[in-house]
């Protein structure tokens, strides 16, 4: 006799995000039971990635194609098999995607979609005629100018852009894009039949057909208008014609969309009963994976370096984000996301140390903190906060590699100041993402921050864990008995696994002694960068 059923309850999570697909599956007391990844430069060298994205043939053109996803989605479920992961447990599915990053479904596309054909990869039949655009834009791209521009003035300005949907215009953000698509390829926009974010994209797969945008992701479109969660009528009419039936009506990141489609059933062994949960956004679902109260400043440092904190009621921010909250469906988190982040590290870092980190880490610590006031500024591609481009290096290695970790956290440090956040010895600071194995960054955002920092005990990212813990409350509030009062996201996910939170660096005690003159002169230097449209 195996183990009670309720005990083989599994729950899986995937993260989309930019470099990587991940896939966890964690059992009923939500403990990694298997996991996988594919890494798009390597394991899909034929969609010819530098870093998760194709660069295209304008300045900060950036894009991918969709069938590189579909075919990441059927090697990383080949490989959780490998492991002899037990798909026929899974109860409950959802995902967290990279923002932003749009995908728009031919007619043929979500046919193809609704009638898989389980003898053959997803690949095979979701292909490039299932999209109507082939170079799909990511987040990374910042080629939609003038598209800000134009809605924001038909809105009433950028304060009341914001005011509205959490942000003011952004060149990332999903509404600007399709304005973009509309306006330089009418024809595709004409026939696309229904567009995806890349979060809506991974339960679309799981569903077998077009998965609802939840509000979370939603909000970082530009479109969603963040009290009521609905589409806003003025910048659905500002962005491109009959966007809403392409778009489809959002909903809340709790929501089960649906069973898994009879693919997975055949081709997997999942059970036909096993739900489908609403994706949501890389960055939410890292806050939803990190468990942790709305005091904690949290740090994602993916590709993009990002800085999250809970919010009760949305504020009326001129730069950065506020979206509607991934689990604490009421309430607000915000956002900063920094563009120069871990490829301009992992750059530095194969010049100077010949890709090697802990080489690069004896550099970094060769060198006192303040670095003789030596900062450096790497905004490569065109940074967001503040819209700035340029590079102001050294030439030693020690002196260059202090100063771009460094440059780095000062930047982050004086652009949420400047928005209001205050740091100090009482802020917590919880850091996940890729970079986040590396103490040697952790204790330089410790002394630039002036703060303890943490890390998460589970040896796999927030944005994966969060995508697997909401499965596990989405099917947790279905199935709760209709008179029961449920627990909020965070006592449910507690009471079943608990946080391990480990304290990795303290700021030295001369921190801010050092840093505080250094955020001065930080800033001025990138407002000589920023450029002046903006
Ligand atoms: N030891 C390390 N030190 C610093 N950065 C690292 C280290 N290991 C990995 N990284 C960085 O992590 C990044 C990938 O982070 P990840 O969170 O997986 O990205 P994403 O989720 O955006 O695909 C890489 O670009 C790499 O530079
Ligand atoms: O644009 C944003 C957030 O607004 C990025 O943070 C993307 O969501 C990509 O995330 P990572 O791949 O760096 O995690």
């Amino acid at each position: 006799m195996g183990p009670p059923k309720q005990l083989k309850r599994a729950f899986l999570g995937f993260d989309l995000s930019t470099q990587k697909l991940k896939a966890v599956l964690l059992n009923c007391k939500l403990e990694v039971i298997a996991a996988a990844e594919v890494k798009f430069d390597t394991d899909l060298p034929e969609f010819r990635t530098t870093g998760g994205a194709n660069n295209g043939p304008d300045k900060n053109e950036y894009f991918v194609q969709p069938v590189m996803w579909v075919k990441a989605m059927d090697i990383v479920l080949d490989r959780l098999v490998m492991q002899q992961a037990d798909l026929s447990t899974v109860v409950a599915i959802s995902g967290s995607g990279q923002q932003h990053g749009s995908l728009y479904w031919s007619k043929h596309g979500i046919k193809t979609l609704q009638n898989l054909n389980s003898e053959k990869f997803l690949h095979a039949q979701i292909d490039d005629s299932a999209f109507v655009v082939n170079r799909t834009p990511i987040w990374m791209d910042s080629t939609t100018t003038k598209q800000c521009l134009e809605m924001e003035m038909a809105v009433g300005g950028k304060h009341k852009m914001a005011q509205l949907t959490g942000s003011k215009c952004y060149e990332r953000f999903t509404g600007p894009q399709i304005r973009k698509i509309y306006q330089k390829r009418c024809h595709a926009y004409e026939e696309a039949k229904r567009i995806s974010l890349v979060s809506s994209f991974i339960s679309s797969l799981f569903l077998g057909s077009i998965c609802p945008i939840d509000f979370s992701d939603g909000s970082g479109m530009n479109l969603l208008d963040i009290r009521k969660k609905i589409w806003s009528k003025e910048c659905l009419n500002v962005c491109a014609p009959d966007l809403d039936e392409r778009l489809g009506v959002p909903v809340s990141p709790n929501t089960v969309v649906g069973n898994v489609s009879k693919y997975f059933v055949k081709r997997f062994s999942f059970s036909p009963d096993c739900k489908v949960i609403a994706s949501t956004g890389d960055n939410p679902s890292a806050l939803a994976g990190m468990l942790v109260n709305s005091k904690w400043l949290t740090i994602s440092l993916g590709t993009s370096d990002t800085l999250m904190m809970s919010l009760k009621e949305p504020l009326n921010w001129e730069e950065g984000h506020v979206l509607c909250h991934p689990t604490e469906t009421e309430q607000y988190m915000t956002l900063l996301c920094f563009k120069n982040a871990s490829l301009v590290r992992e750059g530095i870092n194969k010049t100077t140390s010949g890709g090697n980190w802990e080489k690069f880490n004896e550099y970094l610590e060769s060198t006192p903190r303040g670095n003789f006031g030596n900062m450096a500024v790497h905004f490569n591609d065109m940074e967001i906060i503040p819209r700035a481009q340029g590079v102001l290096r050294f030439s030693s290695p020690q002196i260059e590699i202090r100063a771009l970790i460094e440059g780095q956290m000062l930047h982050h440090r004086s652009v949420a100041e400047d928005l209001g956040y205050r740091f100090g010895q009482e802020t917590h600071i919880l850091v996940t993402g890729g970079a986040s194995v590396n103490k040697s960054i952790l204790q330089t955002i410790a002394d630039v921050f002036n703060s303890p920092v943490y890390t998460q005990d589970e040896g796999h990212e927030a944005a994966l864990m969060g995508a697997a813990y909401r499965a596990a409350y989405a099917l947790y509030l279905q199935e709760l008995d209709k008179t029961g009062t449920p627990l909020c996201y965070r006592d449910y996910i507690l009471s079943l696994t608990t946080n391990k939170l480990n304290l990795v660096c303290e700021p030295n005690k001369d921190s801010e002694q050092i840093y505080a003159p250094m955020l001065l002169r930080y800033r001025e230097m990138a407002r000589i960068l920023a450029d002046p449209y903006k």
